[in-house]
């Protein structure tokens, strides 16, 4: 049996995904009205319309009774992870807690892994990252993600258990990595929707991707990431997954942005914080980030699109 906490679209795709392995998926949501919804319509109408979940998807919005030992994967968007591990934390006790979210915690800088260590100190904190729509998991179409552990062994279990026929798991111990990827490509992604908006065409988003990508590089390099993970499924995999494809949230609210247009707050866009998180940590470590530093700008109201390119063109030339 393996838990998933949290009921959005990842958790919920990741949740048809394993049940075609047979055994049970305890899917938890906080609200008793969701939970009583998806039992009596086998779909999550709010979060992912669409696919029927199987009926060994159990779902629950219970914690207390998750069975112990078995794997916990916490799939809650990244600014709501403290608070979920504070809350809930110490009830679900010292098993593997995978994280799903990807983004930098805005008060502590910290990545989703991390945060596990510091806040739910019993736990083995991995994470689960990589190119992946949830709506391609939950209609059965292939996908591959990469699962990171510092422990090794307690990875392979993982890897074994989180692989289905449709859902190929690569296994890294590198959670830095794999957690810094996932963050900062949301917030490139937000700069190339916006550049698309703005109409610059592709060849100024190969040019946001691939400066993007440095900026990726030299944040997770000095935090002593392994260059091979973001040169990975976490990193560069899903830079160009999310970078180039409508249906990410991330690329959409930058096109809006750059279009001028209104973009929904209800609508999870993990960029918009990581975006002000990383430009304020990379101000610490004195490292030069200035596209992610542009797009928190832009998210934040103080540049318009067009203001934004013009802060990106103008600055000093310099070496590749
Ligand atoms: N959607 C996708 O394609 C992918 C998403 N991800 C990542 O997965 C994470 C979650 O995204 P996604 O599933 O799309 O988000 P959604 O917006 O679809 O859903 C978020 C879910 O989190 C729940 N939630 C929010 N706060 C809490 C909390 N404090 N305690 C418990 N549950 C909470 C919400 O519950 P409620 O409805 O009650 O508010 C909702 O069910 C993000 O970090 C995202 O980057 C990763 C890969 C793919
Ligand atoms: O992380 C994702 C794809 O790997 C999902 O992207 P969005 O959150 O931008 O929709």
């Amino acid at each position: 049996m393996i838990a998933i906490l949290g009921s959005g679209a990842f958790g919920t795709a990741l949740a048809i995904s394993l049940a075609q392995n047979g055994g049970d998926i305890l899917l938890w949501a906080q609200d008793p009205d969701h939970v009583a919804e998806m039992r009596n319509t086998r779909q999550n109408t709010r979060r992912l319309p669409g696919p029927r979940l199987p009926d060994n998807i159990l779902l629950t919005d219970d914690i207390g009774a998750l069975p112990a030992d078995i794997p916990a994967l916490i799939s809650v968007p990244m600014q709501t992870l403290r608070g979920f591990l504070d809350d809930h934390g110490a009830t679900l006790g010292a098993r593997p807690f995978v994280a799903c979210c990807k983004g930098i915690d805005l008060e502590t800088h910290l990545g989703p892994a991390e945060t596990i260590a510091r806040h739910a100190p019993d736990a083995l904190p991995a994470i689960l990252t990589g190119p992946s729509f949830a709506t391609d998991i939950a209609t059965g179409l292939p996908t591959a993600l990469t699962l990171a552990c510092a422990d090794d062994d307690a990875g392979k279990t993982l890897q074994q258990s989180l692989t289905t026929p449709n859902l190929r798991i690569y296994r890294s111990t590198d959670t830095t990595g794999a957690e810094l990827g996932g963050a900062l490509k949301n917030v490139i992604a937000i700069a190339c929707g916006a550049s698309i908006g703005l109409g610059l065409g592709d060849s100024a988003r190969a040019a946001l991707m691939t400066r993007g990508f440095a900026e990726m590089q030299r944040l997770a390099l000095k935090r002593g990431a392994r260059p091979e993970t973001l040169m990975g499924l976490s990193g560069f995999g899903d830079l160009a997954l999310t970078c180039t494809s409508e249906l990410s949230r991330n690329y959409r609210h930058g096109l809006a942005l750059g279009r001028g247009e209104d973009v929904d707050p209800m609508i999870t866009v993990e960029g918009v914080a990581t975006a002000r998180a990383v430009t304020e940590w990379a101000a610490e470590l004195a490292i030069d980030m200035p596209i992610c530093a542009t797009v928190a700008d832009l998210c934040a109201g103080h540049l318009s699109a067009a203001e934004a390119l013009q802060t990106l063109l103008s600055r000093p030339l310099k070496e590749e």
